[in-house]
């Protein structure tokens, strides 16, 4: 319970190029929901990953797909709150930002642990390790890479396995014709083919 009683909320932020989203992305969100008793999980499409340097599909098909792909479940909710800011997304200032509007919150940042073990590259880091717990999907089995740095400070982390998928893959196979439909979710096959998306 929180301050007068009331419920401390529990709410988990993925944010992601989504360029596709993709099962392994659904099934983390949906694990995260289950073994975090989350009130809800915030699908946050990145506006400007300032570490990525290949050019993205249009955030408007990344936002549709990702619309598509958590239809159904109503404690999955898209947040534009990246594609609305100008300039690089730094997750602290979201972080920053949701924690403004949302006394009583605890929050939960979900990611792969390819992005776990670079966190230390990202801006101020250390700020934002104090203002959530991380949820850091892992292959079953393997242990969890960490840089020194970020091991040495004091900070939360769970660990939920991973599925063995990437966009990457999705993007290869649909430039090549191939077929994609036990990556993403059937609606998401069928925007990418519509859209003509990834073809080249
Ligand atoms: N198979 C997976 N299982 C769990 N988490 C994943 C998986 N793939 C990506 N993630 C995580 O989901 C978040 C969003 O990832 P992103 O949208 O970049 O997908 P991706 O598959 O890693 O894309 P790309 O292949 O283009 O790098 C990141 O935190 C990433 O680490
Ligand atoms: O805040 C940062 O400096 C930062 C640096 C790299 C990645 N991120 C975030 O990590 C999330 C996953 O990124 P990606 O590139 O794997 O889709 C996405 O929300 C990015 O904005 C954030």
């Amino acid at each position: 319970m929180g301050r007068r009683g009331r419920r401390v909320k529990r709410v988990g932020l993925f944010g992601g190029s989504f360029d596709p989203v993709h099962h392994a992305h659904v099934a983390l969100a949906r694990q995260a929901l289950d073994q975090l008793a989350l009130d809800e999980v915030r699908w946050i499409p990145v506006g400007l990953p300032w570490q990525k340097a290949r050019e993205l599909a249009p955030a408007a098909d990344r936002e549709a797909m990702v619309r598509l792909a958590i239809e159904g479940e109503p404690r999955f909710v898209l947040d534009r709150i990246e594609l609305r800011r100008r300039g690089p997304s730094f997750t602290l200032d979201t972080v920053r930002e949701l924690h403004a509007a949302n006394p009583g919150t605890d929050w939960f940042l979900i990611l792969g642990q390819d992005q776990y073990a670079t966190l230390h590259t990202w801006r101020d880091w250390r700020e934002l390790l104090g203002l959530v717990t991380m949820v850091v999907a892992n292959r079953p089995g393997a242990s969890v890479a960490i840089n020194p740095q970020v091991a040495d400070f004091r900070h939360q982390a769970v660990v939920l396995p991973m599925m063995d998928i990437s966009s990457t893959e999705v993007r290869r196979r649909a430039a090549a014709g191939e077929p994609i439909d036990d990556l993403v979710p059937e609606a998401v096959a069928e925007y990418i083919e519509r859209r003509h998306l990834y073809r080249s």
